[in-house]
Parts: C-alpha cells; sequence; structure tokens
C-alpha cells in the first residue's frame, strides 16, 4: 500500500510525493544531481551528510543495490527525492531494492515529486533548506504546516563543521586497490616500499582510498582532528586531505593543522573540502555557492594545457579566485560557471581540486591527478 511523503522548502515550495524509504521527518539542505546513474555512491557519499539528494534523472533504482557500489558503510544523505522508482530492480548484481535499501538504513525517500519544477526552483532561489515527512507523520490536518516548520527550522549549512562528526574514530590502515586504477594509472607497486600516505579523513569516500592504493600507496586514514604533530611523527611520504560535508570554514583544526603541514617539504593533495582546506590554511578564502555542482558530466578546463576534462562534481562551497594570495596559482576553472576547479602552492609540493577525480560515480578524465602526487612522493623520495 502506498504511503504518503511531503517535500517542503523553506521558500514555502511543498511536493506531495510517495514515500519510499522509512517514515518520519529529516530535514536538510536540498540539492540537485544531475547524475544519470550511481545513486548508490551518492547516497553513500559522506559529503552528502544534512543535504536531502534530488536526483534529476528520471528513473531511479532500476538496478537495485548491491554491497559493493558504496563509499562509505552507511548512506550519508539526509534523504532521497526521485521522479519515479520502477516496480522492478534488475541486475546480475542486485540484492535488495532501493526502497528496501533506505528502510533498512532508516533514510527517509519520496517518490513521484516533479523533480523538473523542484530543481527550477532550486537553480533560481538557490539550494534551499527542506523537509520530508513520510508515512503517518504526512497525514492528516496541519501534515503541510508542519513540514514547512521542519523545513524553517533546518539552521543551514553556512558555518556548519560536520567534517569531525563524520570522520573515523580512530587511525587505520588501507591497502585495497582493486577496481580503481582508472586513466593514466602509474604502476609503482614493483617499487621496494609503498608510499605511505596519511589521509586526513574529513568524510572519506572509498574510491579515493582505492585508487591511492591502486598506484601503490599504503595509507594511514586519521581521524579528522589529529594533530600535525601526530602525522609528522609517522614519517610519510605525503598527506592527502579528503572530501567531506558542510561549510570548509570552520573547521579551524583542519586548517591549523594543514598549515602545519605545509611548513615542512611534504607533498599534500586535497579533493574537494580538501582543496577548500589547502586555500584556507594557504590564506585564501572560501565562499557559498548558489547551488553548487552536483553531477557527473561537469566541464573543467586545466589552464595550462587548455584541456578540457569532463568531471565528477559534489560541492556547495568554493575556494574564491579573488582571494589566492601571492604563492597560490589557480591549475583548473569549472566551463559551467568560471569558478575556480583546482589550486597549486608555488612554493611547496601541494595541489588540490575540487571536483571528483575519483568519480565514483563519473567519469575518470582526471585520474591522472593521483599519478601527480605519485610522481611528487617519487621526486622527494
Ligand atoms: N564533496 C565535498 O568534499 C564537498 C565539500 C563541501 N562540503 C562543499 O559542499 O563544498
Amino acid at each position: 500500500m502506498n504511503r504518503p511523503a511531503i517535500l517542503a522548502l523553506e521558500d514555502g515550495s511543498v511536493f506531495h510525493g510517495t514515500a519510499i524509504g522509512a517514515d518520519g521527518q529529516t530535514s536538510g539542505e536540498v540539492v540537485f544531481n544531475t547524475a544519470m546513474t550511481g545513486y548508490q555512491e551518492i547516497l553513500t557519499d559522506p559529503s552528502y551528510t544534512r543535504q536531502i539528494v534530488t536526483l534529476t534523472y528520471p528513473h531511479i533504482g532500476n538496478t537495485g543495490v548491491n554491497a559493493e557500489d558504496v563509499e562509505s558503510g552507511a548512506i550519508a544523505a539526509a534523504g532521497l527525492v526521485i521522479r519515479d522508482l520502477p516496480l522492478m530492480a534488475s541486475s546480475f548484481r542486485c540484492e535488495q531494492r532501493l526502497d528496501d535499501y533506505l528502510k533498512s538504513h532508516n533514510v527517509l525517500g519520496i517518490a513521484d515529486v516533479d523533480t523538473r519544477r523542484l530543481t527550477r526552483i532550486l537553480r533560481d532561489k538557490g539550494a534551499q533548506n527542506g523537509a520530508i515527512l513520510a508515512g503517518a507523520e504526512a497525514e492528516g490536518e496541519g501534515a503541510v504546516e508542519r513540514a514547512l516548520q521542519v523545513a524553517r527550522d533546518f539552521p543551514g549549512l553556512k558555518g556548519m563543521d560536520l567534517a569531525k562528526e563524520v570522520s573515523c574514530q580512530a587511525a587505520y590502515e588501507w591497502s585495497d586497490g582493486e577496481w580503481a586504477l582508472g586513466a593514466g594509472y602509474a604502476d609503482t607497486r614493483g617499487d621496494e616500499r609503498p608510499f605511505h600516505v596519511v589521509a586526513y579523513d574529513y568524510g572519506v569516500k572509498r574510491n579515493i582510498l582505492r585508487m591511492l592504493a591502486s598506484r601503490g600507496c599504503r595509507l594511514t586514514v586519521v581521524p579528522a582532528q589529529t594533530p600535525a604533530s601526530e602525522v609528522l611523527a609517522m614519517n610519510p611520504d605525503g598527506v592527502f586531505l579528503a572530501n567531506g560535508p558542510g561549510d570548509p570554514e570552520p573547521c579551524d583544526y583542519a586548517i591549523t593543522a594543514i598549515r602545519e603541514i605545509l611548513e615542512t617539504e611534504l607533498p599534500v593533495f586535497g579533493i574537494c573540502l580538501g582543496h577548500q582546506l589547502l586555500a584556507l590554511a594557504s590564506g585564501a578564502g572560501t565562499v557559498k555557492m548558489k547551488f553548487g555542482h552536483h553531477g557527473a558530466n561537469h566541464p573543467v578546463q586545466d589552464l595550462d594545457s587548455g584541456q578540457v576534462m569532463i568531471t565528477s562534481q559534489n560541492h556547495g562551497f568554493a575556494a574564491d579566485e579573488a582571494t589566492l594570495p601571492a604563492n597560490v596559482r589557480a591549475t583548473h576553472r569549472s566551463l559551467f560557471d568560471g569558478s575556480l576547479q583546482g589550486i597549486e602552492r608555488t612554493d611547496r609540493p601541494a595541489f588540490s581540486f575540487q571536483g571528483h577525480p575519483e568519480a565514483s560515480p563519473g567519469p575518470r578524465d582526471v585520474a591522472p591527478l593521483f599519478d601527480r602526487f605519485v610522481t611528487m612522493m617519487k621526486a622527494r623520495r
């Protein structure tokens, strides 16, 4: 039997649909992602913490879910909004239906929503705080008012430090590199000793760890608040700064630690939140974007070669090119809106990328950046 669900936005917009996940209520920032595939990777990407994700591709759930295509151990998104859930899920790897998967992780979802109308609102007005009510919560008089109230009670992502919330509690080792080679793969596994990379976990996606491991790196993943002194004491070949949710600006513990690491000659590579944190630690500023970039076909230009790459993206904040100090150079720019996509320090072996070279989901045009990091570590050794 169909259970009702309501999606409400802070601007007063209301959508009625069908509950496809758990019953109850949830709130967060509502964003849209235009990728045609990869709903499992998107749901489990820790960077979506406190965000309700709308998928613009209309048929979601066709291939069901499996235990492999995940970027973390749980669903991170605060909720899922889709147009149509197919009656049947079918794939040789299908282990569960998408709706059962949402329920088993106690995550709310709403289907039968006019996601084109919703996306137009988000594009015109910017990402909105919103709420989903599902099941009994969405029934009866006052349900719409309640949904609007829950939406407006969400404080918004600006100023929210979530990296330390989703980070691992204790350090762990990672060496699994299967299925992750990507383009431009530099096989360094023949080297006598693997490169030891300490990876700051601000909400790291597993495919980043896999892609580093597949390039001959032995990883120690450390909690977001690990002081630089502890990282340096591990005597790594390089330091990696992970992706992660929330606003980079309040992550003062990370900015301080990265600043200290930048006082050494260690190679540093950052992705997404890690890129924004490298910018902040180098003295630049970050801004909240109108609706951000969430998709798998975003053109980004390498400013040195002129080459255009099709990239995977998921961010709502950005390092501000106008604030880059003299020792930081812009290396990549978005061809959608001209925003900054990559930087490098001119005085240190440190660089970072705003989009997702690890894809998952998405194209792997930017995978050679992992090789660049390995080459830097090789040069230093
Ligand atoms: N994927 C990420 O690391 C996202 C970074 C940051 N939370 C943002 O929204 O911009």
